[in-house]
């Protein structure tokens, strides 16, 4: 008999699922609302396999999953998850990386030009019937060629953003990292430097990092005083990694400039939020990933991690080898 697996928000295409009904038995469900939820729990009671995007993967949720040996999320990231309970249960966690880090690493140079240049901005104002004779030197942007960008988290996406300031852009990079980045120094002559040095010398700070417990609001009041004047602030780690009040107070009294944000503390961002209304700030829904291509890429990455997960056949993306050998 082929493992039963539960998908979730997958959106797969056609012969993805072929390819999960060859060797699993599917239930799929595109939504999860309180429609569909009762259903997604039922499910669960017998799921060996659990494939989807978000949500809170939880002990709770665990519980009402006692066959799962795996889960494969449709992402890099995995702060969803809690991996310490998933590794003490013996369920192993597979991820995306690699397949994602070129088209990231495109948004945060798009929304650190969009910011600069206020592309949304002057979208609105041509959409409103203005036109370039009454843009005056206070709604000019600013230069991003040979500014100093700052980058929180030289990994994967940090690097390919590197590349790119310092090849397209003749950027100057400083870097904070948890280690140091030997191919970022050596290639594209990246400086690497404490968090407060980063700050204050960066034009742009751009966040990739991942959410954990020390980078979870790494980004405050007062760390947001320490940024250069007339600096700006971009954002596509996890929005919890700046605390989201003192980052809109910042951008209220003028100690920061401009904000781009592709992550927030809370996703959908809520319709009354101060940040819906600031004119300094460039809003994407949480799409560094969401092209065609790479989102293609993902959820057949997700797909073959789960076969390999299930028929115990791991060789990459484990998030927590630990468990294998439960
Ligand atoms: N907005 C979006 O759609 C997307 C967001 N992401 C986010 O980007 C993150 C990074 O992705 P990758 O570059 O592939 O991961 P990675 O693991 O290659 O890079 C993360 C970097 O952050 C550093 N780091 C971790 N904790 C740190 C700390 N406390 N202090 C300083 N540095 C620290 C690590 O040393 C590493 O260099 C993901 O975890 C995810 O949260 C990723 C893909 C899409
Ligand atoms: O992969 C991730 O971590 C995302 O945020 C979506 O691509």
């Amino acid at each position: 008999m082929k493992p039963a697996i539960v998908v979730y928000k997958a959106l797969l295409p056609t012969e993805l699922r072929h390819k999960l009904d060859e060797h699993f038995s599917v239930t799929a469900f595109d939504e999860l609302s309180s429609a569909t939820y009762p259903a997604f729990l039922q499910a669960l009671q017998n799921a060996e396999g659990l494939l989807g995007a978000g949500g809170k993967i939880d002990a709770d949720l665990l519980d009402k999953a006692p066959c799962l040996r795996a889960a494969s999320t449709i992402s890099v990231g995995y702060d969803n998850f809690d991996v310490a309970e998933m590794t003490r249960r013996g369920i192993v966690l597979m991820n995306t990386p690699t397949v994602l880090t070129e088209t990231v690493a495109d948004t945060l140079m798009g929304l650190v030009l969009a910011t600069a240049r206020r592309m949304t901005e002057l979208d609105a104002w041509i959409r409103a019937g203005g036109w370039k004779e009454s843009i005056t030197p206070p709604y000019y942007g600013h230069d991003v060629h040979h500014k100093t960008l700052g980058i929180l988290g030289m990994g994967r996406i940090g690097t390919a953003l590197a590349q790119r300031a310092h090849f397209g852009f003749g950027m100057p990079i400083l870097y904070h990292s948890r280690s140091r980045h030997q191919e970022a120094e050596t290639r594209f002559s990246a400086r690497y430097c404490d968090l407060d040095t980063l700050l204050g010398q960066a034009d742009f700070v751009c966040i990739i990092l991942p959410l954990t417990q020390q980078t979870h609001h790494l980004i405050g009041r007062e760390q947001l005083k320490k940024m250069k004047p007339g600096a700006m602030l971009i954002n596509a780690g996890r929005g919890p990694i700046i605390d989201e009040k003192a980052l809109i107070t910042a951008l209220q009294d003028g100690t920061l400039s401009a904000a781009g944000l592709d992550v927030f503390e809370q996703e959908p961002l809520p319709a009354d939020s101060p940040l819906m209304t600031l004119p300094n700030v460039v809003l994407l829904p949480h799409i560094g990933s969401a092209t065609h291509e790479t989102r293609y890429g993902m959820t057949a990455c997700a797909v073959d991690n789960l076969i390999a997960a299930l028929h115990g056949n791991v060789k990459e993306n484990c998030v927590n080898p630990e468990a294998l050998k439960k």
